[in-house]
């Protein structure tokens, strides 16, 4: 029987309190009506008593590929959303599995490092990252800190500066790159430019509150990979997907945690 909806492969840390991670990924393509498979890629515990700060464990690489043997073994995906890979080994590991399947419709959100891991760290992930796994992204979504690390620009600030450094990275090998300006564009609208290979195009939605919120990158980047799924050209999935995650952000819950959490339903 053939799948009733497409499918996405998510490949995504699980973040406990729900917020972000693997769990914001699968509630947002339920939203899309987009079957979600996941590749577990790490687990972060944010730690209340130390100020929420994040413990993070890898899950061992032999356990990525048997996950991913699993999924792509099971379904014939219509697009991929890679998240936080947070170590060296994961980051080969998913190389090995992009390289072997052939993938369409890869976006990658370059979650660079979380807070709580190795400074020293951060370096290799970058650049295990950029070498093995950013050559196979269709689309990159990096936000302004990520932006700086894999453009070089420490100067990021105009919108101006964001489709330069989307540019840049894209020479680096993504076909297709999204800037997120978010809460840290100039004005009030949170814009974020995408370099498609041939243009410049600007999304914008007025800004929501004044935190950050938790889950938001990870809900643009897959409600991205939902649409395209569905075979949205790449301009429509980036509309569709900015539109959700501003209503998201605009029904964000509070828990706890000294951030708010984008919520994905009630629409
Ligand atoms: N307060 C906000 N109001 C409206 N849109 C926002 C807000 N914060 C972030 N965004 C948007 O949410 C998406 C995720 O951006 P961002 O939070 O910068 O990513 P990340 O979670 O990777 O740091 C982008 O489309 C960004 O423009
Ligand atoms: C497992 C995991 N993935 C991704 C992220 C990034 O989340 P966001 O969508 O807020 O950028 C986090 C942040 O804590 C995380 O713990």
């Amino acid at each position: 029987m053939t799948a009733p909806t497409p499918v996405t492969f998510v490949i995504a840390g699980s973040e406990s309190t729900g917020g972000a991670g693997c769990q914001a990924d699968l509630r947002t393509l339920q939203e899309f009506n987009v079957y979600g498979a996941l590749t577990l890629s790490c687990i972060v515990s944010f730690d209340p008593k130390d100020n929420w700060n994040h413990r993070f464990v890898p899950i061992d690489a032999q356990v990525i590929r048997d996950q991913a043997e699993a999924t792509l073994a099971d379904w014939s995906p219509a697009s991929v959303k890679i998240g936080m890979l947070g170590a060296v080994p994961t980051i080969e590991a998913v190389r090995d599995i992009l390289a072997e399947a052939k993938l369409p419709n890869i976006v990658l959100d370059p979650v660079l490092i979380c807070k709580g891991q190795e400074p020293g760290a951060a370096l290799d992930i970058d650049t295990a990252l950029r070498r093995e796994v950013l050559p196979f992204a269709d689309v990159l979504t990096p936000n302004l800190v990520e932006t700086s690390i894999l453009s070089g620009m420490d100067d990021l600030a105009s919108v101006r500066d964001f489709g330069e450094a989307a540019k840049r990275i894209a020479d680096a090998g993504a076909r297709a790159v999204l800037v997120k300006g978010g809460m840290d564009t100039p004005g009030d609208q949170a814009i974020d430019v995408l370099w498609d290979g041939s243009e410049l195009v600007q999304f914008a939605r007025p800004k929501v509150g004044s935190k950050r919120v938790s889950g938001a990158g990870d809900t643009l980047a897959t409600a991205i990979a939902a649409g395209l799924a569905k075979g949205d050209s790449l301009h429509d999935a980036v509309d569709a997907a900015k539109s959700f995650v501003t209503e998201g952000i605009a029904r964000s819950l509070e828990g706890q945690t000294p951030f708010d959490v984008v919520w994905q339903g009630d629409r």
